[in-house]
């Protein structure tokens, strides 16, 4: 009315006094926090945090909700509908937020969200409690969202499989694809020592909370772990129960199918805070082929092995496709490994003493975890997951055989396992125990062979030596004759 009717000096004035009068007369402030700000078609972090903090809050004081299916989950997730508010309260202030949108002034169809057609939260906030509220509050109520959005996220098991590619609009789609992570393993159910097994949880919890500690040292926020054991004794399961702990996504980094150092350091630019960069078999991905090892090569002496995993790494950094031993070290403790933060990498490996010592020594690998034969206590833990059984009169031999054979995890586990359903506990438990004499029966015979086949090697070795003596004996005999006799004899 006022524009109508007054002329424009008028208008202006009121315009500009009018804040004036206003803000002296209503002491409170606000902020409006943009769903989509700037340039961008991203939703702002601001916001997203902030509706999630608000949707834990708003869904018992609001009353008009609304719901929405959250991406990648499968929950819906209640949250305060347009032009609605609600109070909060901090430290024993009360705060306002409401949430707006603003109407589309023109009507035209856009693919992307217009200009005048978004929503924002506005706080309002008494003008005495401003410090506080800037300071301290907006810092919990984006906290909070971050991790409400962790736990109710569906983590991902990432995979370096795909070819880089460029997407319809130009931009380069990421070299990781994903399904997603479902193990079901836990430290509870892990056949571990509990000594140990509490001692790693401890570990990866408080690193998981030492992101300021890590600053103040001036180190980047992420942790080494080298697995190492034989075959079957748990070094996936003890990734997944990782993962599950901490509630991280899972890189499965085949280091195998990376190109060359450049394109490791783009994978690595690509993963996302709050996972697990995990290298399987560390020692068969070095050795640069392309290729597990098969068994022949295994049996190589470690010092072999070293040097061949030397002159590969060589090989492989004059002709430039293929991942070099200080890319894989740049890839760990470089200034790109930085980037992001909270991240725990774990390398696993069979033979321990194949690796480089400068790839696993302490800084880059910080714990070093050995992964061995199921140990009675280890043991226990699986009676319980496969049969329910916390204690039995087969314990006792059970624990015997165990000290006398060298039986994986694994193993155990595949013997408890019911094969049938008229299979009850007791018969898996003899199942165990067969399995176990069996297996000490074939050591001893091996043992046995090995035993005979050093003797024979043994017999063969002195025979050889009687032979040469012999021969030895007669050409001396045979010298003295010519030197005796003046004689060549022939
Ligand atoms: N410590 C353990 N606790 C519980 N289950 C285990 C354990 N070790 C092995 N298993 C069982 O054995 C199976 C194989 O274990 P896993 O793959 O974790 O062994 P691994 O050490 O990673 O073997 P590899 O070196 O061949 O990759 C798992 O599916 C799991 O059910």
């Amino acid at each position: 009315i006022c524009k109508q009717y007054f002329p424009y000096d008028i208008t202006r004035f009121f315009d500009r006094y009018g804040h004036k009068i206003v803000s002296f007369l209503y002491p409170y402030i606000q902020i409006t926090f943009h769903e989509y700000s700037g340039d961008g078609f991203d939703r702002g972090t601001a916001y997203v945090a902030i509706q999630r903090y608000l949707a834990a809050n708003s869904s018992v004081t609001a009353r008009r909700l609304k719901a929405d299916p959250v991406k990648d989950t499968e929950t819906l997730v209640l949250s305060m509908d347009d032009h609605e508010e609600i109070t909060d309260e901090y430290q024993g202030i009360k705060v306002w937020w409401a949430s707006s949108m603003t109407m589309p002034k023109t009507q035209s169809i856009s693919f992307y969200p217009r200009e005048d057609d978004k929503r924002f939260y506005t706080l309002s906030f008494h003008n005495k409690y401003r410090d506080l509220i800037t300071k301290s509050y907006l810092s919990h109520v984006l906290a909070q969202g971050k991790s409400i959005a962790v736990k109710n996220r569906q983590r991902k098991l990432y995979t370096n499989n795909k070819k880089e590619t460029w997407s319809r609009y130009g931009g380069r789609s990421t070299m990781w694809s994903h399904v997603v992570f479902e193990h079901p393993a836990s430290f509870e159910t892990l056949a571990l020592e509990a000594k140990t097994k509490k001692d790693i949880m401890n570990d990866l919890i408080t690193f998981s909370k030492a992101k300021d500690y890590y600053a103040k040292v001036g180190k980047a926020w992420k942790r080494g772990y080298l697995l190492h054991g034989p075959p079957g004794t748990g070094k996936s399961t003890m990734i997944a129960a990782m993962a599950n702990l901490l509630q991280y996504d899972v890189y499965d980094l085949e280091l195998t199918s990376v190109k060359d150092n450049t394109e490791l350091r783009k994978l690595l630019i690509e993963t996302s805070g709050k996972s697990i960069i995990v290298i399987e078999d560390i020692d068969c991905s070095l050795d640069l082929t392309g290729q597990r090892k098969n068994n022949k090569d295994k049996d190589v002496e470690a010092k072999d092995e070293k040097e061949a995993v030397k002159k590969a790494v060589e090989n492989a950094g004059t002709d430039g496709s293929k991942v070099t031993l200080s890319g894989l070290l740049n890839f760990i403790d470089g200034l790109w490994s930085s980037c992001g933060g909270e991240r725990v990498i774990v390398f696993t490996t069979n033979y321990l003493e194949k690796l480089d010592p400068a790839l696993i020594r302490r800084g880059r690998m910080d714990k070093h975890i050995e992964m061995s034969y199921c140990s009675f206590e280890a043991f226990k833990v699986l009676a319980k997951n496969y049969l329910d059984v916390e204690s039995h009169q087969l314990f006792t031999r059970i624990e015997e055989l165990l000290g006398e054979t060298d039986m994986t995890p694994a193993d155990v586990a595949e013997n408890l396992m019911p094969k049938s359903a008229e299979e009850d506990g007791e018969s898996c438990l003899n199942c165990l125990i067969s399995a176990m004499e069996d297996a000490k029966v074939a050591v001893a015979k091996a043992e046995e062979e090995k035993l005979k086949a050093e003797e024979k090697e043994k017999h063969k070795v002195e025979k050889k030596e009687e032979e040469m003596k012999q021969k030895a004996g007669e050409e001396l005999a045979a010298s003295k004759d010519v030197k005796e006799n003046g004689a060549l004899v022939i």
